[in-house]
């Protein structure tokens, strides 16, 4: 401001400081209908103005008034562009947050952690974002030790927001078999710049062995839609639904990747993310999962098989589980592929030559590469290779996990209806 006064050759007269507003104390001079001058002195008592945002561009417009000079283009333009910025719907929605998604382990993408924050003062945590579920639980200072191996704990003891929601509990089976119940405790809970005050926080009182195991994996955090949440008897809303009316966009995103980090971003879709054009398809959120309907698969450079495949978009699930008829044409590619129920699954030699296997979304194709379903040995050090396509039966549900997610980047609208949307990268 200083160098626009100087650049008009005026004293620096700093406008007063922005947005107070001055209200009299009632000893005013007199000339008014206040009450006579009593000591010859007068005090005004400042108040800041609420919402006020300081708008340097029309402080130096006024100034240009003020002193009767001609008033540059560029500024009428500044001007009117700041306006528009703190214009009451752009101020309402604001929030949008980013954080990594990084492989709980350097070898195989087994599942992906991102950091968040609990409480006051904050308590830090790594935690699984899980579009398959809608729980948001943590490993907690009510966690049995005997069940804790390196977790980070959140303890709402330490936290002077955290609040005990009285007689709600919590208990989920995932079906992978693993399973964990606890209570229940609000708390101010942020990920990636994006807070939300008065969250449902699921603390652990048990957790099953394979939780236990997972030592970087200080819990779940449920991205599916709240109809699937456990708690009782009143359920609570995910992380998304409570911070969605604040976000720029209702929508979030997840770009995972093989083998290294990636990102889930809340509120806006970054284009630096994708290449070509975000294909979305309609979403059916009974009874709470992400469902969604592809087009059809091909396997190798093969032809496309053009056939509606429900199934759902779940990151917290590793691999793909698709019906035995899609591994059936899939694994007779695969030299010495068997179906193993040792194993419980395909399996095929390490060295085995793998076809890529494309699914599509619409008129959009995705690839698998062969890599991603080279998934990892059976047993460390193994020859044998499980496969990243597994069968959906005894499921109920056809999977689209980690190992098909990765491929893409992928858009979950949260609008009404809801949408899902997928775009090569
Ligand atoms: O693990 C679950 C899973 C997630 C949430 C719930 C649940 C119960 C009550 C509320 O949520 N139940 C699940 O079972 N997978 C993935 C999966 C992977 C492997 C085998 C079976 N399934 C659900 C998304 C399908």
């Amino acid at each position: 401001l200083t160098a626009a006064f100087a650049a008009l050759g005026l004293a620096s007269a700093l406008p007063p400081r922005i947005g107070t507003t001055v209200i009299g104390n009632g000893n005013g001079n007199g000339n008014g209908n206040g009450p006579s001058l009593g000591s010859g002195r007068a005090t005004f008592k400042q108040a800041r103005r609420p919402h006020y945002r300081f708008n340097g561009a029309r402080a130096v417009y006024r100034t240009y008034l003020k002193y009767g000079v001609p008033v540059p283009e560029a500024l009428l333009k500044a001007v009117a562009h700041t306006d528009a910025l703190s214009s009451p719907e752009a101020m309402k929605k604001r929030a949008t947050g980013s954080a990594a998604a990084v492989p709980v382990d350097e070898r195989f993408d087994i599942a992906y952690i991102t950091p968040v924050t609990i409480g006051t003062p904050p308590q830090t945590l790594q935690l699984d974002f899980d579009t398959g579920s809608s729980d948001l639980w943590v490993f907690s200072s009510h966690t049995p030790p005997s069940q804790i191996r390196g977790q980070e704990v959140y303890a709402p003891n330490k936290s002077s927001t955290a609040k005990l929601l009285d007689g709600q509990t919590w208990s989920i089976t995932y079906g992978d078999g693993s399973a964990s119940r606890g209570n229940v405790y609000t708390d101010n809970f942020a990920v990636g710049g994006l807070t939300v005050e008065g969250q449902a926080v699921e603390c652990a009182q048990q957790v099953s062995s394979s939780f236990t195991s997972e030592e970087h994996m200080d819990g779940l955090l449920g991205l599916g839609f709240s109809t699937l949440n456990t708690v009782s008897p009143k359920g609570q809303l995910t992380f998304f639904d409570n911070a969605k009316s604040k976000l720029d966009s209702p929508v979030f995103t997840a770009d995972l990747k093989y083998r290294e980090a990636g990102t889930y971003d809340f509120g806006f879709i970054d284009k630096a993310k994708y290449t070509g054009e975000i294909v979305y398809v309609p979403v059916e959120m009974d009874p709470g999962y992400w469902t969604f309907t592809s087009s059809g698969y091909a396997v190798g450079s093969g032809n496309f098989n053009a056939a509606p495949i429900s199934g759902i978009a779940d990151t917290g699930t590793s691999l793909v589980y698709l019906p035995n008829s899609i591994l059936t044409a899939y694994y007779r590619q695969v030299q010495g592929a068997t179906n193993s129920a040792n194993y419980g699954g395909y399996v095929f030699p390490c060295s085995a030559t793998l076809p890529a296997f494309t699914f599509g979304i619409g008129e959009a194709r995705f690839t698998i590469p062969p890599a991603y379903i080279s998934y990892a040995p059976v047993t460390e050090g193994s020859a044998t290779c499980f496969g990243g396509l597994q069968s959906s039966r005894g499921i109920g549900v056809n999977i689209w996990g980690d190992v098909a997610l990765k491929a893409a980047f992928v858009v979950y609208n949260g609008e009404n209806p809801p949408k899902i949307g997928w775009a090569n990268k």
